[in-house]
């Protein structure tokens, strides 16, 4: 079975694919400082709780944060003993190369993306990644990464307002009812919710603008459904596009016949 790994700046995730379906997903904190033992610990007592039998024999890892790989590679050699496949490593080959300036500095966690949601939609997409920061990735006709953009992220932009701003309280992310707030809280979710809200809308025909072609734009992230069942910004929301397309990957550079 294989365990894949996506590690974002804010919560590292893991899935158990059985080879036709997940079988588990779990999530933890990212922590750089966690070693190989205490995840083993935390993911075994999480497989027994649950009852899921799992044989894990391979493995695969994004990660946004290139220190916790080391410890996830010892994860996988000691507890697994196997040797993961990391993405953007040269020995991790992509479906198809991304058409950038410098590929190898592209976050990995978009490549995946471009991954899953080129082989569940085609091609000429933009993927917005609701994570940690807020990313915007464009998908060719062919299926090749071509670009996109980095904003920062929903739950960022609150915590920068109440770190820079005395009288700013730290605030959840919400709907509010209206546009103009009248207390504190209501005009800091009016400006994070509207603004974000305008910030997709306002990229997303940019980028549609410049490439001059339809395209379908896809939801993914922690926060993606809690903009797109309120406010239209997606053609379609799935939570699960990253880990779709870290088994893709796996099974292009293991078994490229079924790929
Ligand atoms: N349903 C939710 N409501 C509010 N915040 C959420 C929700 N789901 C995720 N988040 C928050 O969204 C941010 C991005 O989460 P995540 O997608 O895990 O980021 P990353 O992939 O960068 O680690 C985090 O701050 C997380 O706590
Ligand atoms: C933009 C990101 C920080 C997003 O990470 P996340 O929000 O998933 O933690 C990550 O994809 C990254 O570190 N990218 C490197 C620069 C680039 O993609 O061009
Ligand atoms: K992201």
């Amino acid at each position: 079975m294989l365990l894949a790994i996506d590690c974002g700046n804010t919560n590292t995730v893991f899935s158990i694919w059985d080879g036709t379906r997940f079988l588990a997903t779990w999530r933890i904190a990212t922590d750089h400082k966690r070693t190989a033992d205490e995840y083993f610990v935390w993911l075994s007592s999480l497989m027994a709780i649950t009852r899921t039998e799992a044989a894990i024999t391979e493995a695969i890892i994004s990660s946004t944060v290139p220190r916790v790989v080391f410890n996830l590679r010892v994860l996988c050699n000691r507890y697994f003993d196997c040797r993961p496949l990391v993405v953007g490593r040269p020995d991790c080959a992509l479906p198809v190369a991304p058409r950038v300036d410098q590929g190898a500095t592209v976050g990995p966690d978009r490549l995946v993306n471009t991954v899953g949601a080129f082989d569940r939609h085609g091609g000429n997409l933009i993927v917005v990644d609701f994570g940690t920061a807020t990313t915007f990735d464009v998908v060719d006709d062919d299926g090749a990464y071509v670009g996109g953009v980095i904003a920062p992220g929903v739950n960022l932009s609150l915590e920068a307002l109440h770190m820079a701003a005395a009288a700013l309280p730290h605030v959840d992310v919400s709907r509010p009812q209206r546009v103009v707030g009248t207390n504190t809280v209501a005009c800091m979710q009016s400006g994070i919710w509207f603004g974000y809200v305008g910030l997709v809308k306002e990229i997303c025909s940019r980028i549609k603008a410049e490439r001059d072609r339809p395209m379908k734009v896809i939801g993914t992230g922690g926060l993606a459904p809690l903009f797109g069942t309120t406010d239209v910004l997606f053609d379609s929301i799935e939570d699960d596009i990253t880990m779709h397309g870290l088994v893709l990957i796996h099974r292009f550079n293991t078994a490229p016949e079924d790929a």
